[in-house]
């Protein structure tokens, strides 16, 4: 079934021919497709003035070219200023729990607090518990791996438990971008539009996703403002403070300041030691003391890794029936750090995130592509493979269609030289970057 919109614009075309250019651009220009189903066509104008010249003078024309395109009489609704809010509102499906994350093992209770964590821990919290009270906006930030999305769970998990009748919007920075475009393609703004401004909780994760896209940033202003001003708890989190996203927009960057920017370091000794107890002990069972030590020891920078670490334990033990010796555990850990320093990205992989991140075709960029973006995202493509692999020039050049090791050459100068004069480069790289890093995340 066709969208709207594109109902919409052949309604325009069919009417073109019983109407000037002129009259057509005057009444409609502004004009949007709201909705469409087997009884009803809706059309917004954000005037008041137009929609009521559109009802008088052009409905039977707009009748007549649905009429023509489905050989069905259809009702023709057209909103004006401020009815389009009322008009979606009143017809949005039942508030369905496919916003709310689903794993039940990010709880608060399960968050094993220490003092790299215990800010946050605190405020997440406060804010699950009287939401829109204290911090408003909350923005936790911090890297990889360190429970800031444990902790925005928890909250959507607690408010959904006590207010049962809120709506909890929770929604990762790079997905609200791809939501958006897909309506924007399919001409359901104002549906994306009102599934995120009627949240009462609104829940963003990986929020500097959203940095450096025009659009997103857009949407995300208006979102946050409705927001906001109609009392609604909002909460952020990022793997940096706003002041460092030095893409976003100063308007966001400063409403992200608002609240309260607080942020989670890698948790000390004593924590990790907790939580590798905590977490061995809710598959019921006890590690020994110097294997508790040996794994806080080593693995230090992150959570994720240290649950990682700890799994492959306990299936170690749980398989051999019995209780792990020092020696083993030297061994596993010893394994996944070595995993770690030997593993060397695909350069599939880094092509897809360099063309992921400029909304390019994978071909393009090994290709012929010639537009600005796709020359600058080839040449940060092999500055990144030449970065991240043990790949030579020549090899490098392979992947792009074969081009010449001075090309590859002269290219990764180019970005390294990009790098120092522009921290925005420097930027765009380091998001790349980790999301390259990702896909080797155990
Ligand atoms: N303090 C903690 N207590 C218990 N578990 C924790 C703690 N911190 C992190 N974890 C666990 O570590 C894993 C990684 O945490 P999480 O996904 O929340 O990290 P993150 O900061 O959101 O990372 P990313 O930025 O990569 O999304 C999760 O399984 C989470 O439950």
């Amino acid at each position: 079934m066709n969208s709207p919109a594109d109902v919409w614009a052949m309604v325009l075309k069919l009417m073109e021919a019983d109407m000037t250019a002129t009259t057509i651009n005057t009444w409609f220009d502004d004009a949007k497709a709201v909705s469409l189903d087997a009884k009803q066509f809706v059309l917004y104008t954000p005037s008041n003035f137009k929609r009521d010249i559109i009802l008088s003078r052009y409905l039977p024309a707009i009748q007549k070219a649905l009429h023509e395109l489905f050989s069905a009489d259809l009702d023709v609704l057209v909103l004006g200023e401020g009815e389009l809010e009322r008009f979606t509102a009143a017809n949005q499906p039942p508030a369905d729990d496919n916003f709310l994350p689903g794993t039940e093992d990010y709880t608060f209770e399960r968050f094993v607090v220490g003092s790299s964590n215990k800010m946050a821990y605190a405020a997440a919290r406060a804010v699950a518990e009287k939401p829109a009270h204290s911090y408003n906006p909350l923005f936790i930030y911090g890297e990889s791996g360190l429970g800031k999305t444990h902790l925005l769970y928890a909250i959507a998990h607690t408010i959904h438990r006590t207010h049962p009748e809120f709506r909890v919007v929770y929604i990762k920075g790079d997905a609200f971008t791809n939501d958006l475009i897909q309506a924007i393609r399919e001409g359901r703004n104002p549906e994306f539009r009102n599934k995120y401004r009627s949240a009462d909780v609104f829940l963003m994760d990986d929020v500097q996703f959203i940095a450096g896209r025009e659009s997103s940033q857009e949407e995300m202003f208006h979102t946050f403002n409705t927001l906001y001003e109609a009392g609604r708890q909002i909460v952020f989190t990022a793997d940096r403070p706003p002041k460092e996203m030095l893409r976003l927009d100063d308007r966001l960057r400063t409403r992200f300041e608002w609240g309260l920017p607080v942020d989670i370091q890698p948790p000390d000794y004593e924590t990790r030691v907790a939580i590798i107890k905590n977490k061995a002990i809710r598959r019921g069972i006890n590690l020994p003391e110097p294997v508790l030590q040996y794994i806080a020891d080593n693995i230090t920078s992150n959570v994720r890794q240290i649950e990682g670490t700890v799994n492959k334990i306990l299936a170690f033990q749980e398989l051999m029936g019995e209780s792990v010796d020092v020696d083993t555990v030297i061994r596993t850990v010893r394994d996944m750090c070595k995993d770690k320093a030997e593993f060397l990205p695909s350069p599939d992989v880094i092509i897809e995130e360099v063309a992921k991140f400029y909304n390019l075709d994978t071909d393009a960029i090994r290709g012929q592509g010639r537009t600005k973006d796709t020359a600058l995202a080839r040449q940060i493509a092999m500055y990144q493979i030449r970065r991240m692999t043990n790949l030579s020039l020549k090899e490098i050049g392979k992947e792009f269609e074969g081009r010449d090791h001075t090309t590859v050459m002269h290219s990764i100068d180019r970005v390294e030289k990009l790098m120092k004069t522009n921290p925005e480069i420097a930027e765009i790289i380091k998001d790349i970057n980790a999301n390259i890093n990702a896909h080797y995340d155990n």
